[in-house]
């Protein structure tokens, strides 16, 4: 383990206040972050993967607020993460929610190969799409597409909902506000837990369902 990786039960002491009570945990969860955290902080050391880089701080921003993410989604069995990044919120929704069917949608090649290196890993069933989402098939289409921290969060919106059967999830900052959400209605607006500075996780629901 590298010098400044976190254990297991250091990560279930950070991520506890993300998680409701109730929340069914996958017994494997807390050691697959930890192999995840491992894996980022040795790539993030040679490639730009994310600009927070103090353990405890990945822990509780992305890991954290994925987790919070993975509860709120409803019913859903597919869900497609638009801009992954470095797998947020996707990968740790896949790992709280291993039923789901959970597409990671990444057009930098680094970052895609970082989260082909983590599935392989983990030895996830979850696909890694290395190319932009509006690239996909037309025919592809998900039950939720969750967006988080994706520049230019109109367009990005505009282009997810094209892809969204049933719902988006959207995590922004209270700054960036409310974006132009299309067909879709704002059904949820909820502060997240923690110290994030005015992050909402926002919930919009197609009309029609
Ligand atoms: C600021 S990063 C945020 C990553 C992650 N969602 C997070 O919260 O840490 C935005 C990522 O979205 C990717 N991205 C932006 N537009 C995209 C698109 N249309 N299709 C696929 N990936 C996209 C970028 O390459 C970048 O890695």
């Amino acid at each position: 383990m590298p010098a400044s990786s976190l254990s297991s039960n250091q990560i279930a002491e950070l991520v506890a206040t993300y998680l409701s009570p109730d929340a069914a945990v996958p017994a494997p969860l807390y050691d697959q972050l930890a192999t995840y955290l491992e894996l980022l902080l040795k790539w993030n050391a040679r490639t730009n993967l994310t600009a927070i880089r103090e353990p405890e701080e990945i822990v509780r921003r992305h890991f954290g607020e994925s987790l919070f993410a993975a509860q709120h989604l409803g019913e859903c069995s597919t869900l497609l993460d638009f801009g992954s990044g470095a797998g947020f919120p996707g990968l740790p929704i896949q790992l709280l929610r291993p039923e789901l069917k959970v597409t990671l949608a990444e057009s930098q090649n680094k970052k895609a190969t970082f989260l082909r290196e983590v599935v392989r890993t983990l030895g996830l069933k979850t696909e890694v799409w290395a190319n932009r989402v509006e690239a996909m098939p037309i025919s592809r289409s998900f039950d939720v597409v969750a967006l988080r921290a994706v520049d230019n969060m109109d367009a990005a919106v505009a282009a997810a909902s094209l892809r969204a059967s049933r719902r988006l999830a959207i995590l922004a900052s209270g700054k960036q506000g409310a974006p132009s959400l299309q067909e879709f209605s704002l059904t949820g607006e909820i502060i997240l837990p923690g110290e994030a500075d005015l992050r909402l996780l926002l919930i919009a629901r197609d009309f029609a369902l």
